[in-house]
């Protein structure tokens, strides 16, 4: 495929960013959601022509296939239906027992805050990593302000025990529910802090009022039951629901619990109109779809191998972390499927913080450092005005705004000159600090606005990912339901705890059989 983003091409981002009709054709709009991606190396041909392109990889078709809950998941033989949990699933032979798992989740979270388990529970530990992590971290962080009147949330997800501990620190375990939550419930972390938690109970509380405080999530109830929760407390997951897609099944429980049925079905609800809109919506109107696009032409196409996604917004410190997975997890694959494409670059290298603290840390090389990122701004209009501090809530969009357009036009060495000049600083240090302070400019941003943070802007917004990560890699011809990259390391991990352990000598690489030795001499 040529690159037509033609006369744009070699034109200045900032002279794209300007020409007429940019506004119109390059601001984008899904429910609860504008993104404005004027300021993206993106041209109305080079739009036109990946639309083509879609066509001929059939994203449509594979949309249909999606919610048609068909096989989309081709390495693991499964469909995607994560979905299929918000709604919009009538006709899927699964719709019924999707509506009990979420009923049987909603009836216990009535009955801890209801008092039913027999205790007053304060805290819920949920333990989890990945999948079963990230999005429940999220999502608490953003709609616990909402006035949420269940228990607190701890998380613990590292096999450092100094994780555990921390997550333990002053907790009483009589007013604790231990959650933990494991597709598999065979990811080495968590059986390790599963462990830990178990133990803790014991040594607590004793082994007769154990079970009251343990409950569980997993696609493997039998082991979850022989970790110790109850079988009326293991909640089950579809295994056609990949875990960093998963925040809206049971592995929501925890959430569920302590934000509520109202705020939970909000969530929901906000994600499943994202739903239909991706569904329904043709190519040239569909949110998701044309930012999978861009991502081709911004990415794949023109090589710019980074994104960082700056959450101008506190509640959302953590969508940096939620969508690397989401984005690097799902799409970080050499093309594999029928219908690859070859191309140098997949998933983005996504990174990023919470703004505006990153303007005083990374920023100085997203201004004047050599490689590019495509920045992804994300702010909430009404940012400070429940909180009641309009003026600093203010400030922080001034940030995100002033942010994207110093990315976008730069400043030359003549107005930097003009300005040192202006502060009456001498000639001479001008000559010489001008030239530092060029910043040329050009560089990529897109900026989504939400009117407010609520649920639903939240769910739509994580759908809006999850869909745009999926559409991506359907033109990239990637599979993105599935992470085979992540097994290998899983086993040589196990194979060097039990080389360290002394249980085997298996010859490994000269480093790892140095960093063995030298670990089992500190430890000894
Ligand atoms: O939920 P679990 O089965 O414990 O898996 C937790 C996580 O671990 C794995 O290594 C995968 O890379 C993730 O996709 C998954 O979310």
């Amino acid at each position: 495929m040529t690159d037509t983003i033609g006369a744009s091409h070699s034109q200045p981002l900032k002279d794209i960013a300007r020409e007429e009709g940019r506004l119109n054709e390059f601001v984008w709009v899904g429910p609860h959601i504008e993104a404005d991606v004027t300021r993206q190396p993106f041209s109305g041909a080079a739009l036109a022509e990946i639309m083509e392109f879609a066509d001929s990889q059939e994203l449509t078709q594979s949309i249909q296939m999606l919610f048609a809950g068909e096989v989309i998941n081709g390495s693991e033989n499964r469909p995607a239906l994560h979905w299929a949990l918000r709604g919009n699933n009538d006709h899927l032979a699964k719709a019924s027992e999707f509506a009990e798992q979420a009923k049987a989740c909603r009836e216990f979270a009535d009955k801890v805050s209801s008092g039913a388990l027999g205790f007053e529970v304060k805290t819920i530990l949920h333990i989890g990593i990945g999948g079963s992590d990230l999005g429940p971290r999220l999502i608490w962080d953003a709609l616990r302000p909402l006035g949420h009147k269940g228990p607190n949330i701890r998380f613990c997800a590292n096999v450092d025990p100094a994780d555990f501990a921390e997550a333990t620190e002053g907790l009483d375990a009589k007013s604790t529910l231990v959650i933990v939550v494991s597709k598999s419930f065979k990811t080495p972390e968590t059986q390790a802090n599963a462990q830990l938690a178990r133990q803790w109970l014991i040594s607590e509380l004793g082994e007769d009022n154990l079970n009251d405080h343990m409950a569980a999530v997993s696609s493997a109830p039998d082991l979850a039951q022989a970790w110790g929760a109850p079988a009326d407390r293991i909640f089950p997951m579809d295994s056609a629901v990949g875990g960093r897609y998963s925040v809206w099944s049971s592995v929501g429980l925890s959430l569920m619990i302590a934000l509520g049925s109202e705020i939970w079905s909000e969530f929901l609800g906000g994600a499943a109109e994202m739903d239909a809109h991706f569904r329904d919506a043709p190519l040239k109107d569909n949110l998701p779809a044309k930012l999978a696009m861009m991502d081709y032409h911004v990415h794949s196409q023109r090589g710019i191998a980074s994104r960082v996604v700056l959450a101008y917004a506190h509640r959302l410190r953590k969508l940096p972390d939620f969508l690397q997975q989401l984005e690097m997890e799902s799409n970080g694959k050499s093309a594999a499927s029928g219908r690859g494409v070859k191309t140098d670059i997949t998933a983005p290298i996504t990174w990023g913080s919470v703004g505006t603290l990153g303007q005083h840390s990374f920023h100085q090389l997203l201004h004047q450092g050599i490689d590019r990122s495509a920045a992804e701004f994300v702010v909430s209009l009404n940012a400070g005005v429940k909180e009641g501090d309009k003026k600093n809530g203010q400030s922080l969009l001034a940030n995100a705004y002033a942010q994207a357009e110093a990315f976008l036009v730069g400043r030359s060495e003549a107005e930097a000159e003009a300005q040192l000049r202006e502060k009456g600083v001498d000639e001479e240090t001008i000559k010489m600090r001008a030239p530092h302070m060029h910043m040329d400019g050009g560089r990529a941003s897109s900026m989504f606005l939400l009117e407010d943070i609520t649920p639903r802007s939240v769910g739509a917004l994580i759908a809006m990912y999850e869909h745009r990560t999926f559409a991506y890699g359907m033109l990239l011809g990637i599979n993105p339901f599935d992470q085979w990259g992540v097994e290998l390391g899983k086993v040589m991990a196990e194979e060097i705890d039990n080389a360290i352990s002394g249980e085997t000598s298996k010859e490994r690489d000269p480093t790892t059989m140095r960093l063995i030795q030298k670990t089992q001499d500190a430890r000894r």
